[in-house]
């Protein structure tokens, strides 16, 4: 896999002081919780006050690559803490990071989070848990994280993953490849756009997992009015009920998305922007220490208003019973 030629933009210390000021001074006025709904509905006035340049960093992607990593931003490695070894312990560890997120997410569009995940933080902690090794969730470790589109499985999805990293220092990678770079035969981009299989809620959703509705099929690929794009995560797909032709078509995508993936080895303090649209993301093995030094980033989802990515059938899908929260009305 070719190492990452990742566009980088970079915050000028000007507006990483303002960011991380305004981050502060809101923690501070409710309590030093990030989780604070008061926290939540003042965002997107503090986020108004934010410079041209931070809204300048934070514009849409423009390269076919379909993500970028926001640089510029200081993690403390000491005052951060030890990382948490389950998302469910992480408590106010890195909190102001969590409201530096979420202004940045604030300027892209708005920040979503999910009953049934993570306890509806808006904010998740990403963490390799004991137990948890060789699931398909951002809590393994052992197995690779198969690239997958992000919450595939819902109709109401972020646009926008972010992924803010706070300790990384065995430089774990997080693998992304954008449909926007796949070379695919017409007659498979047809196939691929038409509804056959179902994408099934992933182990994060136990809840999801249990709904009694018929799982909808939901097309692969889609050419979208704003250009091609793509809904895949091959882990929670029954590609076992699909017709032969179409399993091959969608080995052929998976063959060019893995042809054209690249590795991207977060820094502290990186905040990696993915089009969830575009870009499939997933994570190389490795080994955990379960010693308060793992990697540890923290994610952040947003729905970026009136974006024509998604087919208009998608408005008849049951969500299999899950709905995002909006942190703000958009
Ligand atoms: O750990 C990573 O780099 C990515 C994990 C992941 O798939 C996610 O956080 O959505
Ligand atoms: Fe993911």
């Amino acid at each position: 896999m070719p190492t990452a030629v990742t566009p980088v933009r970079q915050l000028d210390p000007h507006a990483v002081t303002k960011l991380t000021e305004a981050a502060q001074e809101l923690l501070s006025a409710f309590g030093g919780d990030p989780r604070s709904s008061a926290l939540i509905r003042q965002l997107p006035g503090t986020a108004a006050t934010l410079s041209a340049g931070i809204r300048h960093v934070c514009r849409p992607v423009d390269t076919s690559a379909g993500l970028y990593v926001v640089r510029g931003i200081p993690v403390d490695d000491e005052t951060i803490g030890p990382t948490p070894d389950h998302w469910s312990t992480a408590g106010h560890s890195g909190a102001v990071h969590d409201v530096a997120l979420l202004l940045l997410a604030t300027v892209m569009g708005t920040p979503i989070a999910w009953e049934g995940q993570q306890d509806g933080r808006f904010v998740h902690n990403i963490v390799p848990s004991p137990g948890h090794e060789e699931e398909q969730t951002g809590a393994s470790s052992t197995v690779l994280l198969s690239p997958h589109t992000e919450d595939a499985f819902h109709p109401g999805r972020a646009h926008l993953l972010i992924l803010g990293c706070m300790r990384n220092h065995d430089a774990v990678a997080t693998t992304a490849a954008s449909v926007r770079q796949v070379e695919l035969p017409s007659a498979d981009v047809e196939l691929l756009s038409r509804p056959a299989l179902p994408i099934l809620p992933d182990d994060a959703y136990a809840e999801a997992q249990a709904y009694a509705g018929t799982p909808p099929p939901v097309p692969t690929l889609w050419g979208s009015p704003d250009g091609l794009t793509l809904r895949f995560d091959p882990a929670y797909t029954p590609l076992g009920e699909a017709t032969e032709e179409h399993r091959a078509a969608y080995d052929r995508l998976a063959e060019e998305l893995s042809r054209v993936s690249v590795a991207v080895s977060l820094e502290p303090g990186d905040v990696l922007v993915v089009d969830n649209d575009l870009v499939v993301h997933g994570r190389v093995p490795f080994k955990a220490r379960y010693d308060g030094t793992d990697r540890w980033l923290k994610r952040a989802s947003v729905r970026v208003p009136g974006r024509r990515t998604r087919p208009a059938s998608e408005a008849n899908e049951h969500g299999y019973g899950q709905s995002a929260l909006e942190a703000h009305p958009s």
